[in-house]
């Protein structure tokens, strides 16, 4: 038996994060960890993800410029990307992140944990029989996240398809790749395959990132198809075989069938609390955790927190890190008698879950967005006015790439003046969006905007723009 002031569960970068905090506020924690300390993001998932997307986005990058475009004389070094992939996932070995456990203070429990009663924490190792019970003074977090979602396609789970996890860690790659989904694993996992010289059939059966702005899906299928990729909107696996020589059969509903060698499921995520011990608690088993801005979860009575993918407010490495600063420092204020700030914008309170959420998709072109698409703000209520622009008609982008496509939209409330939504498609805008991160979540005012001057010549004189679109 060991007591800790608190237990986080699951070493993803959710829970390191928040372990840390508790740990820098002067209360002990420990962490349980059943795979590899970095979770998800780190192994398969943030990281080699966008290590097999950059070379490709790099020699885009080359082959947009005269005088560069000169100089690229072949094409992707496969084999080069895949060991530049395997570095960036330190080849699934955990030891960096374990020394910085280390070096930070927080014991590392390896197993899996399970709570057995309320602030107690059974952590069976891997052989399946040593248990290990810790018990937590104050608090427990669950940061275990998410895994794949595999749906109940006829055949489908008999078949073995690969999931993120799989295609992410692939040491070869198949001559022919299917994939269930539109959203981002499926466009971005598209994207890098149809660069590595897979041929790539997407049935993307709801549309291509339709939760975006319609302009941003429309880029992207549009690019995609210039790749060579058979972008299949509308489309919709039936049934799943996998035959005898090795290769997948996707029948379609319609009755069609695609031959492929490999088959990826990308249709969303589901919560890793199977078997985390939630009825011993009054939970369900495997539903996502509800939580307040603090991440404190309902129904539990203020002794259990969960932050990360498994609550369901943003299913993001960042956002999930942003709570996790919110949870430990609450959970240090809470133990230590201290004032609790969980008003909106507080210290304590994860307000920028709901309105100012910035993500970049790393699909050629870059997709950036934040806060709310303009669907989603009049859904709120919120009076807005939309302004567009053509992101290649600045001076910026005709010099940054020959042939640049790109677009730009602001969402503004028009009763408050300020930026509630902005979407950015093009070729490295990735970078761009924390400007607009910034004018979100401050509420800059309109009118304080054009004061922020872009520099000339640059792709980010969209904002004035914009601006001159919006008037003053
Ligand atoms: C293919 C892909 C690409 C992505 N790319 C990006 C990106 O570019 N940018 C971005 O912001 N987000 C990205 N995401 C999302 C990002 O990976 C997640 O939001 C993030 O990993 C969530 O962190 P987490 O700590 O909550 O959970 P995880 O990273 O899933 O970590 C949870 C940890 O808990 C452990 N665990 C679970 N249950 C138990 C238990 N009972 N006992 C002990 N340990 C347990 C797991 O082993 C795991 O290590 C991507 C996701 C996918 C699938
Ligand atoms: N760059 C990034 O930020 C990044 C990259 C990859 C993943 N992620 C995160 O990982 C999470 C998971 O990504 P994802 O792509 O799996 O989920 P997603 O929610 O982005 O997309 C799932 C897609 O599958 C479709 N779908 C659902 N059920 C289906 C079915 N039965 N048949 C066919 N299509 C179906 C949905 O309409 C949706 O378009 C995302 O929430 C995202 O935040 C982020």
């Amino acid at each position: 038996m060991s007591d800790f002031d608190v237990i986080v569960i699951g070493a993803g970068p959710v829970g390191e994060n928040a372990a840390d905090r508790v740990v820098r506020g002067g209360l002990t924690v420990a962490i349980v960890e059943r795979e590899l300390v970095g979770g998800e993001c780190s192994y398969w998932a943030c990281m080699p993800t966008k290590a097999l997307l950059r070379s490709g986005a790099a020699l885009r990058a080359a082959r947009q410029v005269p005088g560069a475009r000169e100089a690229v004389t072949g094409d992707l070094d496969v084999a080069a990307v895949l060991r530049r992939r395997d570095a960036f996932a330190s080849n699934w070995n955990d030891e960096g992140q374990v020394s910085w456990l280390e070096s930070a203070g927080i014991p590392l429990y390896r197993g899996h944990g399970r709570i057995t009663a309320a602030r107690v924490v059974e952590v069976t190792g891997a052989d399946g029989t040593t248990t290990t019970t810790l018990t937590a003074r104050h608090a427990v977090i669950v940061a275990t996240g998410s895994g794949a979602l595999v749906p109940d396609i006829e055949g489908l789970r008999d078949a073995k398809p690969w999931t993120s996890r799989e295609t992410v860690a692939a040491k070869e790659v198949p001559a022919r790749l299917a994939i269930i989904g539109g959203g981002v694993v499926a466009s971005e996992m598209a994207t890098a395959f149809s660069r590595l010289g897979s041929s790539v059939t997407m049935l993307a059966r709801d549309g291509v990132l339709h939760l975006n702005e319609p302009f941003v899906g429309e880029h992207v299928a549009v690019s995609l198809r210039e790749k060579g990729v058979s972008v299949r909107i509308g489309a919709e696996a039936g049934s799943v075989k996998r035959n005898d020589d090795g290769t997948v059969s996707v029948i379609l509903t319609d009755g069609e069938q695609i031959e492929a060698d490999e088959l990826l499921v990308a249709i969303g995520r589901t919560p890793n609390t199977q078997d985390l011990g939630l009825e011993n608690i009054g939970l369900t088993p495997g539903a996502w955790l509800t939580v307040d801005d603090t991440m404190r979860v309902d129904g539990v009575d203020g002794w259990l927190y969960a932050a990360g993918d498994v609550n369901r407010r943003v299913l993001l490495t960042h956002q999930g890190k942003y709570q996790a600063r919110a949870v430990g420092d609450v959970i240090v204020a809470r133990a230590k008698g201290e004032p609790v700030d969980d008003a909106p914008w507080g210290r304590h309170a994860a307000t920028a879950d709901e309105c100012a959420v910035p993500q970049v998709v790393f699909t050629d072109p870059e997709i950036a967005s934040v806060g709310l698409t303009a669907a989603k703000a009049e859904a709120a209520g919120l009076r807005i006015r939309v302004v567009d622009y053509d992101l290649a008609a600045t001076a910026g982008s005709a010099l940054h790439a020959e042939g640049y496509r790109g677009h730009a939209r602001m969402v503004v409330d028009e009763d408050r003046k300020v930026i509630v939504g902005f979407t950015l498609v093009g070729p490295d805008v990735a970078e761009m969006i924390h400007a607009a991160t910034i004018a979100v979540a401050g509420e800059v005012p309109i009118d304080r905007l054009w004061h922020a001057v872009p520099a000339f010549p640059t792709v980010s004189e969209v904002w004035l723009r914009l601006l001159e679109a919006h008037g003053r």
